[in-house]
């Protein structure tokens, strides 16, 4: 019964689109409601691309009205000016033109990161009208075009054909929608989203996905340009204003950013409050404020959070059944133990590697070297450089001087994402964990570009993308099993513990099975038991030949792990040994206990000397 409730699940949205689609031809829908369903339709293309954009990846991009108006316009030039009235044509050409103007504009907001995308759209949005009127021979300037009435292999494309044209438009971007959001390639955007970092090290190019995320939201909005224009007949500058930009927004919010089909809860609420309610004209910038505030502190999840939150909680109560998307890899794994396959291990090796943040030296002349099959621990009191050895080692800062080696490959002051690829993985300080995705999705991201689905496979749900997908639970559910915390797998994993994350980062290190760990304070906040199995983790990942970098402050932990140590202080190594030689090292002592240089002795063994 659960598995059939869970199968018509994902049947609820295109059920309704079919009663929508018959109900102008059953008489359910008059004339006045079938143009308010295409405006609601319209106004979802809108809010979907935002969503995408913003909701998911997290980017400000306030453009989607300047997208509309370049569909809208290149609908209408082709079929008024050129006489091309067909919408396949259409259409294709406002998503080629959106596509275009996409890349254009977001190359440079992104090449220079920050904010600068949001001032680049909101700029596109108000000048809009300027450049309308600028290329009044294409567009009829202030005085709008009136756009020819749209075609199908010959047959025009009014009334009721028109209703279904612009329903299945919509339900098709839709599903495009839902099979890129709901797939590897939609949790990645929300990794993006809680952190660039993260996505980084997982060895995405964050400018690539970010363009990427910005020109797949310009493809619904150019589609409901066309769309419009076909349904108006007329466009003229005063539809592309920056109210609309804002009522969009309003919209995106009140449905829920983050959701695929919030677009459209979103989108209806708009568009009946601006027909219902006749002073909305008047107060819609103050009603899209207001709207823009209450979402935000009622409800920051939007209508769609609501709805979710109200199916959890049947499931919970078992008013419905629950949906648990490791099922099928649970009941995979049933009976195997679990084991952690052959890892192979690189050398990694700095020379002389040098950081300095202005006239502070975070690191000087650092040599050290970490092996396969080795934990290399690296210890020293707060504000000794530990991090920012791993931040280089990363990619994250470049070097000031020194070298980088990986196999003796000189990959220092290389890009995070590259070095990310050559098989270097990483935890975080404080766990940098995404926010609405499951814990068994989490760990899988993991495997993002060491084990590739196209986008076109994800969309079309192509045997690829199943296997894929499969292959990303089972691998994920496994290593979850490994650690002894796959209860936790269809828990949120922004619920979780913080020893649980902890525990969690390890596995979705593990899942892209890399050639050298870098864990950074990872027994921090772990109970006893979590500690337990931790240190297990890690001997593990030791004896499959993986190479581990083991930056602590827990010093009984280091000792019965590490099989070397090197210590700094103040930016400087001040020993290298065995757990056996640091521990009997006085210099190394009196930085942590805070004697004074004089009161300590030789150190057993000194810097450089391995
Ligand atoms: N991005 C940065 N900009 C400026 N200074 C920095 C930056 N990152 C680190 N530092 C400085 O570099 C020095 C070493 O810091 P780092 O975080 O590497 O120490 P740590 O040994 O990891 O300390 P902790 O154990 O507290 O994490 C500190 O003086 C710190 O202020």
């Amino acid at each position: 019964m659960a598995a059939v409730v869970n199968r018509l699940r994902p049947l609820g949205v295109p059920i309704l689109l079919l009663l929508l689609l018959a109900g102008p031809g059953t008489g359910l829908i008059n004339s006045y409601w079938s143009r308010t369903v295409m405006l609601i339709a319209i106004l979802s293309l809108l809010v979907s691309g935002l969503n995408v954009v913003l909701g998911y990846a997290g980017e400000l991009a306030m453009g989607q009205v300047a997208l509309y108006a370049v569909g809208a316009y290149v609908a209408g030039y082709l079929g008024v000016r050129l006489g091309m009235t067909d919408v396949t044509l259409a259409l294709a050409a406002a998503v080629l033109a959106a596509v275009v103007v996409g890349l254009v504009t977001g190359v440079p907001g992104l090449r220079l990161g920050g904010w600068s995308l949001a001032m680049v759209t909101f700029f596109l949005v108000i000048l809009v009208p300027n450049l309308i009127d600028v290329f009044e021979h294409f567009t009829g300037g202030t005085l709008g075009l009136a756009a020819a009435v749209p075609t199908l292999f010959g047959a025009e494309i009014t009334g009721d054909r028109l209703y279904i044209l612009i329903l299945v438009v919509t339900g098709l971007w839709f599903a495009v929608a839902r099979n890129l959001l709901l797939s590897r390639h939609g949790n990645m955007f929300l990794v993006l989203r809680q952190s660039p970092i993260l996505a980084s090290m997982l060895g995405v190019s964050v400018y690539r996905l970010k363009l990427l995320v910005y020109v797949v939201g310009a493809i619904p909005a150019a589609l409901a340009g066309a769309l419009f224009s076909m349904l108006d007949g007329f466009i003229a500058p005063e539809t592309f204003t920056f109210a609309l930009a804002l009522s969009v927004l309003a919209a995106s919010v009140v449905g829920g950013s983050t959701s695929v089909y919030g677009a459209l809860a979103g989108a209806a609420v708009m568009q009946l409050g601006q027909q219902t309610f006749t002073q909305f004209q008047d107060w819609q910038l103050v009603i899209y404020g207001a709207f823009l505030l209450l979402a935000g502190v009622l409800f920051n999840r939007g209508l769609a959070g609501l709805f979710h939150d109200g199916v959890a909680a049947a499931c919970r109560r078992g008013w419905l059944p629950q949906n648990r998307p490791s099922a099928k890899a649970a009941a995979a794994s049933e009976g195997r133990e679990p084991h952690l396959g052959r890892l192979d291990g690189a050398v990694l090796r700095t020379e002389g590697l040098s950081k300095s943040f202005g006239g502070n030296k975070a690191l000087q002349d650092v040599s050290v070297e970490a092996r396969p099959g080795e934990v290399t621990a690296l210890i020293g009191p707060n504000g000794s450089g530990k991090t920012t050895l791993l931040n280089l080692i990363c990619g994250f800062y470049r070097p000031s001087g020194g070298r980088l080696l990986l196999d003796e490959e000189q990959v220092g002051g290389r890009a995070p994402y590259r070095i990310a690829r050559l098989g270097v993985a990483r935890t975080f300080q404080t766990p940098l964990i995404p926010q609405h995705m499951s814990t068994l999705a989490f760990v899988a991201t993991g495997r993002y570009v060491t084990h590739r689905v196209g986008l076109l496979a994800a969309v079309l749900r192509l045997p690829a993308f199943r296997r894929g997908y499969a292959a990303d639970d089972a691998e994920a559910y496994a290593l979850l099993r490994l650690l002894g915390i796959e209860d936790v797998a269809d828990r949120p994993v922004n619920s979780l513990a913080l020893g649980t994350r902890r525990l969690v980062e390890v596995a979705r290190s593990l899942a892209a099975g890399p050639r050298v760990f870098l864990f950074d304070e990872v027994g921090s906040g772990l109970d006893e038991s979590d500690l337990v199995v931790l240190e297990r983790a890690i001997e593990m990942i030791r004896a499959a030949g993986g190479t581990v970098i083991l930056v602590e402050h827990n010093f009984p932990l280091v000792l019965k792990l590490a099989d070397r140590i090197h210590v700094l202080s103040q930016g400087q190594l001040i020993a290298t040994g065995t757990p056996a030689e640091i521990q009997a090292d006085r210099r190394v002592l009196a930085e942590y206990t805070g004697a004074t240089d004089d009161e300590a002795t030789e150190p057993a063994t000194r810097k450089g000397g391995r």
